[in-house]
This record gives C-alpha cells, structure tokens and sequence, in this order.
C-alpha cells in the first residue's frame, strides 16, 4: 500500500466521504480510532499495572480520547481521563462518546483554574500519558490551560506519551509548532501519517509513528484525486528498485558520466561517482581538470577516467572538443 503524507484539508475529505457518501457515521469512525489506540498502549506498557491518564480536549481529538480510555477501563486498565477544556463545549461524535464515558460513570477528573498543582501530581505519577488534546484542528498561538500543560508534560521524565493522530500543538500541514507542542515517545496516527511530521518542527516532536486504519478506504484517494506527498517507505523503494538479472554484469546496468569539480572543488564529483556505484550503475566515468585527476584517481580506483583541458584549476574551452 503507498503510504501518503495528508494534510488537515485531505483527512478533513477522506472522512467526510467515508461518512457521506459511503454510510459509516462518525462515532463508528472515532470508536475504530480510540479502540487503536487503546491496544497501542496496551502494547507499549512499560509494566504490569500502567498508572494510565488521557488528557482530553472539547474537539474530536479529546472524543478519540474518551473512546481510549473506556477501552482501556474494559481491559482492566487503571485509567482516569483529566478533561482540561470546558465540558459545555463538547458536541457532535466527541460529545457521543463523552456522554458515554460518563454515563458508564468511568473515572474523570475535570481541569479548573485552581487545579494545577493536582494535575500535575495526577501526571507525574502516570506511567503513560495520552496526549488527546488537540488534533488536526488546532488553530493560532496555544491558549491557556493548554499551553501550562503542555509544557509541564514535557518536563516530565521516563513517561510514555502517546500522541493521539498528532502532538497536540503541532500543525498538521506545517510541521510547525506554534510556541510549543506535546514531546510525544510515539504518535500513532488514523490512515495516514500527517505532512508536519516530517516539516520543520515535526521530527522534533512526533517520536516513533504509526499509522493506523479506522475503516476510511484508502481507494478514497483515487475516487477524490486527492494530490498527496509520499512517504519513502521499505515497499515504496523495492519497488523502485529494477530487478537486476542472474547473467548481469557491469555491463548491464548502464554507464554514468560525472563531469565537473575544479581546483577548489574536488569532492562533490568524487560524492556523485561514488552514489552513483552505491545506487546500481554497472560503469562511472569521472571527466574532471586534468590537475585534480591524480587526486580523483587515487580516491576511487573503481571508477573509469577522463582527465580534461583545464585553464586555472577549471575545464577550459578547449574540454568541450573532448567531450
Ligand atoms: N469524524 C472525524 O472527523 C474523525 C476525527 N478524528 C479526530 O478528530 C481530530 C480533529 O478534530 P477537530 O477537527 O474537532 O479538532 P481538534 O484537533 O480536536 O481541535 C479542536 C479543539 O481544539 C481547541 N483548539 C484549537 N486551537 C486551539 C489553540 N490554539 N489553543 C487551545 N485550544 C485550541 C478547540 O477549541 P475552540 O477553538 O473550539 O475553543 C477545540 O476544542 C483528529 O485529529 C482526530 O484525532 C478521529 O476521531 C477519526 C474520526
Ligand atoms: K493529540
């Protein structure tokens, strides 16, 4: 399967079609991402009896976080969910599955102005933190309690934070996090993994990732001729990769010719000839100023040469009659 980069604006279409137009509503969609997570913790769980807390937000990404930690609870799991948002701003499929958790009479523990101090003794004896704050739809500077939380839980040492489809305060078209975002040990992410793991603050912040599926169809992204970024993975390269016949030899793998360098400027065709062995061609050719071919040569016996007419140190005129 081509794994893709999909930014906020494709994920926003991929599950709407899964609900429009194929019929799957979207509290299926959130129940299906909750449950993956939920076994991803399971399966990073440092110890036996993880002390275990969901930090939800009011957004679909704090929903996802509901259906986490009910699962969890179900498994066994000592699991609290510390809400930080305001419980009358909850709607849609996270409301669904807030209303739920709370009529199962799961534990919860609301966030509140003066509330700090005993979150930040509830995180701190965690052994595994859920990050369900904020997902795709973050939007502008962080606002407080999150920005607080945020840097707190970064603070903590020896914990497995496990971000839910992306760290919270990271963008997931840009790779940029505005003022700060969760440092997460892994980020598991639903069907694709998103553009800003992989731009600018992305790296920094994301840990390992996975991708999981919820039941969106990746043929979506043919039916909507979505245009997305791929990601280089193991299958995407093997299958690049020619297959190179039983009875080959060098003279079967095409022939490359590195033309360049100068006096100043050796390395960069000795790199391009030595990539070009490394990456399958069966002959290099290296053409440089004759000067730096004695240098070239002892650099890399393995390539063919082809010394030029140079004036100071660079291919003079006189190379072009050569070539
Ligand atoms: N059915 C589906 O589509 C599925 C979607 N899925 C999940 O939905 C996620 C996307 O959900 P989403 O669009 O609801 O946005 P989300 O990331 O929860 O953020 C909104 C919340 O954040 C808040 N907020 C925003 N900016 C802020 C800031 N700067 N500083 C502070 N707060 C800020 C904002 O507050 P408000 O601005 O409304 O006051 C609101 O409460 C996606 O990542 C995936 O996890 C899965 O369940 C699969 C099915
Ligand atoms: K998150």
């Amino acid at each position: 399967m081509t794994m893709f980069a999909a930014g906020r604006k494709e994920m926003q279409l991929m599950d709407q079609y899964t609900m429009d137009v194929i019929g799957l509503p979207g509290v299926v969609l959130m129940e299906n991402a909750g449950t993956k997570i939920a076994e991803e913790v399971i399966a990073s769980s440092p110890c036996e009896n993880p002390r275990i807390i969901v930090l939800a937000g009011a957004g679909n990404n704090g929903g996802d976080g509901f259906v986490i930690a009910r699962k969890l609870y179900d498994s066994g799991y000592d699991c609290v969910v510390c809400f930080i948002a305001d419980p009358n701003k909850m709607k849609g499929d996270a409301k669904v599955h807030f209303d739920v958790y709370n009529k199962r009479g799961l534990p919860i523990w609301y966030f509140h102005n003066n509330s700090s101090r005993k979150l930040h003794n509830l995180l701190s004896e965690a052994d595994i933190i859920v990050d369900a704050m904020l997902g795709t739809g973050v939007n502008g500077p962080l606002r407080e309690p999150v920005s607080e939380i945020i840097s707190f839980v970064n603070r903590l040492k020896s914990k497995i934070i496990m971000s839910v489809d992306i760290p919270s305060g990271l963008n997931s078209d840009t790779g940029k996090a505005v003022g700060m975002a969760v440092k997460a040990s892994k980020t598991v992410s639903f069907v694709y993994p998103k553009k800003g793991f992989f731009l600018l603050d992305g790296p920094k912040y994301i840990g390992e990732w996975k991708a999981v599926d919820i039941s969106v169809p990746t043929s979506i992204v043919e039916n909507l001729d979505l245009q997305m970024p791929k990601v280089i993975t193991e299958p995407l390269v093997k299958d690049v990769i020619p297959k190179r016949p039983i009875d080959g030899h060098k003279g079967t793998f095409g022939h490359v010719l590195v033309l360049g360098g100068s006096r100043p400027y050796v390395g960069a065709p000795l790199f391009t000839a030595k990539s070009s062995l490394l990456s399958g061609a069966g002959l290099v050719t290296l053409a440089v100023p004759e000067s730096i071919y004695p240098m070239a040569a002892s650099q890399m016996p393995q390539a063919l040469f082809f010394p030029l007419p140079e004036k100071n140190g660079q291919f003079s005129e006189h190379s072009l009659d050569e070539i």
